[in-house]
């Protein structure tokens, strides 16, 4: 294993004692602060964890893969799923439709998986009213406004007109802050993405994830018959 590589709990199956519940990693921030380039850091070292790929009715940006960024569909075939109750959440962001596909998230978190969103503090609220205990939400803000105008501009991928409605809805995206479990400013990159590690880190550890230490610790717990002066 490379050592810059994330280590995790194994995968939950049955008898062993490291086996836990997968979770799910929201990353959510004002458009530009940084969480898609995050999101692909984690992806690219951390192979426990899978990105959730939502579907969208915004054009592909330049360099962006269908299946992989986004599934791109119509506004119809958007809408026709919707009814279908084939999202866990959606939402309109910038006058777009965004969703989380269901797939197969409810049966992988079972089996271990850990999964990753990159989604806005509306689908945020949704998520965390159906599986309240799987969800870590962490909210990433810009060092400051200007910073945030210059990522965006930067980026490269958008209009004049497309970057002053983001930083228009930045301030009104930052006040959701205190709906997010943990806040991380992304001002040097690799900083913020250790701290993002490190949540990672914490939180596979939490005891009502870790399903495989119940029959550990009772085993841990049953009298000692070999010890010396046992019945
Ligand atoms: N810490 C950082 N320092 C400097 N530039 C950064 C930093 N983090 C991200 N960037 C750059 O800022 C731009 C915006 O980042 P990114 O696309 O990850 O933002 P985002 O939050 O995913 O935006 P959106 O919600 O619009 O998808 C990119 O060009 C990225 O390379
Ligand atoms: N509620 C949801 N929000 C989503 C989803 N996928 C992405 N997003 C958010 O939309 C904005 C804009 O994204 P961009 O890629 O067009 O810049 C950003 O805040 C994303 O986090 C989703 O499935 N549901």
């Amino acid at each position: 294993m490379a050592s810059d590589t994330i280590p995790q709990i194994l995968p939950a199956h049955e008898g062993n004692a490291l086996a836990r519940r997968g979770l799910m990693l929201i990353l959510s921030s004002p458009s530009g602060a940084g969480k898609t380039t995050i999101a692909r850091m984690l992806l690219e070292k951390d192979p426990h964890i899978r990105n959730s790929v939502s579907c969208t009715t915004r054009a592909p940006r330049p360099g962006e893969v269908d299946g992989r960024d986004y599934h791109f569909v119509s506004q119809d075939q958007f809408d026709r799923m919707a009814d279908e109750g084939e999202f866990l959440e959606w939402a309109h962001v910038f006058g777009k439709s965004y969703g989380t596909p269901k797939a197969q998230v409810k049966s992988g978190l079972k089996a271990g998986q850990d999964y990753l969103f990159d989604i806005d503090w509306q689908g945020t609220q949704q998520l965390y009213q159906k599986l309240e205990r799987d969800v870590v939400r962490v909210f990433l803000l810009p060092p400051s406004i200007d910073e945030l105008r210059r990522r965006l501009t930067g980026r490269g991928t958008d209009s004049a007109e497309v970057i002053a409605a983001r930083m228009e809805r930045a301030r009104s995206e930052i006040s959701h802050w205190d709906g997010y479990d943990y806040v991380v400013v992304n001002d040097d990159i690799g900083h913020c993405f250790e701290k993002v590690k490190q949540i990672l880190a914490a939180e596979r550890l939490r005891r009502a994830r870790q399903t495989g230490l119940i029959g550990f610790v009772r085993n841990l717990m049953e009298p000692d018959e070999s010890a010396p002066g046992a019945p």
